[in-house]
């Protein structure tokens, strides 16, 4: 038996086959970042740190199925969108990194989907398909790294174009809009004023 090299806090991967009362989501196995909390023997009180944030007390795991947590390598958006194809293909979800090559074939969704994904940010095509709980717990079997997100690029703001400049001045308008209406009323006065005084001569 493995000689206990671990201690409360520590952060460790543990690989586990997670079911039953749990979450059905979690059925299978996997490795999970977790931390110790206590010790009980060969049996850790962990702390899960899953997509589904589970907080997952007294797990039986044995020592020897532990190993130390590694800090996540992390890229840059450039570094990752060179995976861009089927023999090697790397996606960027929620700030972090998927190597998900082996998944191609078995994604529900195809492969043409997730290749169109690459190279960029993919948070948003994922989120829009509203991936399920377990969709989501899949991820950690495909984590690689962190991403470097001052590696993205970054947004122009779009500026509308100037308007151009109006003459705000309205007097003009309005001596135009009273002559439009006097000049008529003034011909009406005048013939009649004019048939008026024929009629009377
Ligand atoms: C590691 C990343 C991914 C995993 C583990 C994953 C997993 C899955 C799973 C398990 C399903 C079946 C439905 C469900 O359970 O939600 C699914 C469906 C699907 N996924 Fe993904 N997916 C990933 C990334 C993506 C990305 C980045 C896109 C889009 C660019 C995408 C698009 C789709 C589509 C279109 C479907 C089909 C939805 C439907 O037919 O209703 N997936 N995915």
């Amino acid at each position: 038996m493995m000689m206990m090299e671990f201690r409360v806090g520590d952060k460790v991967e543990v690989f586990c086959i997670l079911g039953g009362g749990f979450g059905e989501d979690l059925l299978g196995g996997g490795w999970v970042a977790a931390s110790i909390s206590k010790l009980y023997g060969l049996e850790f009180e962990v702390e899960l740190r899953t997509q589904l944030d589970i907080n997952l007390m007294k797990l039986g795991v044995g020592a020897s199925e532990l190993r130390p947590q590694l800090p996540p390598k992390i890229y840059t958006l450039a570094e990752v969108a060179e995976h861009n194809n089927s023999k090697d293909c790397w996606l960027v979800i929620g700030g972090k990194v998927y190597d998900v090559t082996k998944f191609l074939d078995d994604h529900p969704g195809g492969d043409e989907v997730l290749l169109s994904a690459t190279g960029k940010d993919a948070t948003d095509d994922f989120e829009d398909v509203g991936h399920s709980t377990s969709a989501r717990a899949m991820m950690d079997e495909y984590f690689v790294g962190d991403i470097d997100v001052s590696s993205f690029p970054t947004k122009t703001k779009y500026t509308p174009p100037k308007q151009p400049h109006y003459n705000q001045d309205k007097t003009s308008e309005f001596i135009i809009k009273l002559l439009q209406f006097l000049v008529p009323l003034a011909i009406l006065g005048l013939a009649v004023a004019i048939r008026f005084y024929t009629k009377s001569a």
